[in-house]
C-alpha cells in the first residue's frame, strides 16, 4: 500500500500551491491578454489529472473520519485551495484555530467576508464537538459580526462546549485578533446535534466509523 504520510504531504504541496494561486488571481491587474492565455494553461494542467476520481460520498483516503482529518476541508484542509488553512490545537478551555485570511477571501475591501468568518467558527465549534467524543452537525448557528475581520491579519478563534444534552450539543466561538485578543471580531452561538447511528450510517455510507 502507498506511504500515507507521503501522499498527506503531496496533497497538502498541492493544496499549498493551488492556494498560492487563487491569491495571486486575486490580486493580478496583469493584461487581459496573459489572463486569456492561462485559462488555457490551467485548463490544460486540470486534464493532466487522468488517476480515478472518488465517488460524491466516498471519504478521501488521506482523512479520517468522522473523528481526525478532512485534508480538503475549506476551513481546515491542507490540501483544500480554499482553506486559509485553519491550524487547531485543544486546550483546558476548548478548542483554539489559528490563521490568517487572505485577499482571495475577501468580502468588503481589506475585510473577510462574513461567510468565511461564520464557516471557520462552525468548523471549529464542530471539532469542539467531536473533541467531546460527540462528531455532530450543525442545527443552528448565530454569527455576530462585531467588528469586521482584516485580511492578512493573523487571527485566533476559540470554540467551547457550553452545554450537552443527550446528543444535543451547545457551543460558543469567537474570532479574535492574535495581537489583541480583548477585541472580539466575531462572536457566535451554535447548536448541534450528533446523529444516531442509524442516520449516520445513512448519511455516510462511504465511512468505515458508522459501518459494522
Ligand atoms: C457527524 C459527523 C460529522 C463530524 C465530522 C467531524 C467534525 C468536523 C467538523 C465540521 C463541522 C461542520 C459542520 C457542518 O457544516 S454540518 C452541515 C450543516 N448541517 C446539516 O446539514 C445538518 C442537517 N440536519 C440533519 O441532517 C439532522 O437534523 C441531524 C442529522 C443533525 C439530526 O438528525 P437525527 O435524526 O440524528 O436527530 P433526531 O431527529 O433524532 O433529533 C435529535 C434531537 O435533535 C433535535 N433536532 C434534530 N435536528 C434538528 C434541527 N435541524 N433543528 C432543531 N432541532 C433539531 C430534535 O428535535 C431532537 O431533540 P429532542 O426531541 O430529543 O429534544
Amino acid at each position: 500500500m502507498e506511504d500515507l504520510e507521503l501522499r498527506r504531504k503531496a496533497v497538502a504541496e498541492l493544496g499549498r500551491e493551488l492556494r498560492s494561486l487563487m491569491e495571486t488571481v486575486a490580486r493580478t491587474e496583469t493584461p487581459t491578454e496573459d489572463l486569456q492565455e492561462l485559462a488555457g494553461e490551467v485548463q490544460r494542467l486540470e486534464a493532466r489529472f487522468t488517476g480515478r476520481r472518488r465517488e460524491r460520498s466516498e471519504i478521501p483516503g488521506v482523512d479520517v473520519f468522522p473523528f481526525g482529518l478532512r485534508m480538503y476541508s475549506p476551513a481546515t484542509g491542507h490540501g483544500s485551495a480554499f482553506a486559509p488553512p485553519l491550524e487547531i490545537e485543544e486546550t483546558e478551555d476548548g478548542l483554539v484555530g489559528r490563521c490568517a485570511l487572505g485577499v482571495a477571501h475577501e468580502g468588503p475591501p481589506g475585510y473577510a467576508h462574513g461567510g468565511m468568518s461564520a464557516m471557520l467558527l462552525d468548523e471549529l465549534m464542530g471539532w469542539a464537538c467531536a473533541a467531546k467524543g460527540l462528531p455532530a452537525m450543525t442545527i443552528a448557528l448565530d454569527v455576530r459580526y462585531q467588528r469586521p475581520v482584516p485580511v492578512e491579519m493573523p487571527l485566533l478563534l476559540r470554540a467551547r462546549v457550553t452545554g450537552i444534552e443527550g446528543r444535543k450539543i451547545t457551543v460558543s466561538g469567537s474570532v479574535v485578533p492574535e495581537d489583541d485578543p480583548q477585541t472580539i471580531l466575531v462572536a457566535a452561538e451554535g447548536r448541534f446535534v450528533a446523529p444516531d447511528l442509524d442516520r449516520a450510517r445513512s448519511l455516510f455510507p462511504g465511512a468505515k466509523g458508522y459501518q459494522n
